[in-house]
């Protein structure tokens, strides 16, 4: 692979320190300037070669077209639906994420928010502030036996899974890709969506955000669950329909909801925040110093990598071809038939790898380039 020449970068968020050290280091000068507006990013991106994000920076296609030096877009996390994957990609700009860093912090709230919602603990907490002392309201259930549905066994599924069985719960689950076989070694029973909604006592949503998965839970799929489900949302605003939740959590058929993502974040509609059974953070999911020190860090290397001409490691608009038979990694990955297969891989909207001979799409899968060869 050809070395890239990037000398100036442009962080945009509250990004670890480690990932502005670790470009210094390399030689490579590191501006920070946060809420920038879009007018702003449009005015400043033409004076770095590269530009580091978390999740609240649009990058759009406007930002892309003005950004006549920019080479590199670095996201330090996983989901890249802020960025316009296709415009970037159209205009050679090589979008990078760090996808296993910020895995076990979101696997860990998504389980306090399940527990949460079990006990109402943050309600409980807030009648305690205001001096109450209420033990009937918040009588609660055990978790011991109770089934969790995961819908979307990646990275965080899977870690989700493991913690909640902890607690003595049956976890079942849905993914189109990782194999039934794979995830039975995780204790988790694959199933199409129809047989698992009825079954389910919670479900926890952990896919990315793209066509397939927008509403996924909504009116139709609230009615087939049980009375009273609980779900929880830490992957993306949107997966569960909010509309849908809000008419399914006044109806009683869910009893209550914890969301970490919003369709428009904040959100301006309170509708959800305020309703009396749901408990909500504003997208905290990766916001811990674990986290945030491993995608900084990840990011910066993951850069200076690409400019030593080392790989393109996490990259996911890069167009790529990979080997007959190419080992890809992980879990999910090995289940797709590609020993026949030359990989043709293009990127399509919202991120997702394309084979064009099979037509399986990777959603978010800059890992999967792990050890490729052939980047153009
Ligand atoms: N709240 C937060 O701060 C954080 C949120 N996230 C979000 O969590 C989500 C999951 O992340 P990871 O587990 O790392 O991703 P991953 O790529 O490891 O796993 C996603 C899984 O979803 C599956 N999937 C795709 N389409 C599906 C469908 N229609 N139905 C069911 N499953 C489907 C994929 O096959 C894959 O196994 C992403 O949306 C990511 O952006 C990630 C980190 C922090
Ligand atoms: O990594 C992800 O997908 C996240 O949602 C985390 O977003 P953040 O980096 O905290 O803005």
């Amino acid at each position: 692979m050809a070395p890239i020449v990037i000398k100036s970068i442009l962080i945009s968020e509250s990004v670890d320190p480690c990932c502005k050290k670790v470009l210094e280091e390399n030689g490579i000068q590191v501006t920070e300037k946060l809420n920038l507006t879009k007018e702003d990013l449009i005015s400043e991106i033409k004076n770095y070669d590269g530009l580091v994000v978390r999740s609240s920076t649009k990058v759009t296609a406007d930002i892309i077209n003005a950004a006549s030096n920019l080479k590199i877009i670095g996201r330090a996390g996983t989901g890249v639906d802020n960025v316009d994957v296709d415009a970037a990609t159209k205009h050679g700009v090589i979008v990078m994420n760090t996808p296993s860093g910020n895995t076990i912090s979101a696997a860990e709230l998504t389980c306090i928010l399940i527990t949460s919602l079990s006990r109402h603990v943050p309600q409980a907490a807030m009648s305690m502030k205001a001096g109450k002392w209420d033990r009937k309201k918040f009588m609660g259930a055990e978790l011991f036996g109770k089934t969790l549905g995961i819908v979307g066994l990646g990275r965080i599924g899977k870690e989700v899974a493991s913690r909640m069985q902890s607690f003595g719960m049956k976890t079942i689950g849905y993914d189109p890709i990782t194999p039934r076989e794979v995830t039975a070694g995780w204790g988790v029973e694959q199933m199409t969506l129809e047989e698992l909604w009825p079954q389910c006592d919670f479900i926890t949503v952990h896919t990315p955000l793209m066509p397939s998965t927008t509403g996924l839970l909504n009116d139709a799929s609230f009615a087939k669950c049980k009375k009273g489900v609980r779900v929880v949302n830490c992957a993306r605003g949107g997966i569960i329909d909010e509309d849908s939740l809000l008419r399914a959590l006044e109806s009683g058929q869910c009893a209550g909801a914890g969301l970490d993502v919003f369709v428009e974040e904040p959100p301006k509609n309170r509708a959800l925040v305020d309703h009396p059974n749901v408990i909500s953070c504003p997208h905290l999911g990766a916001s811990t110093s674990e986290a945030q020190a491993r995608c900084g860090q990840d990011i910066a290397l993951q850069i200076v990598d690409m400019v030593k001409g080392k790989g393109l490691v996490g990259a996911v608009s890069a167009l790529v071809s990979l080997p007959v038979g190419m080992e890809m990694g992980y879990g999910h990955c090995n289940g797709i038939e590609m020993s026949n297969e030359t990989g043709a891989f293009s990127i399509h909207h919202s991120g997702l790898l394309v084979c064009s001979r099979t037509g399986v799409e990777f959603p978010d899968s800059g890992w999967c380039l792990w050890g490729g060869e052939g980047f153009g």
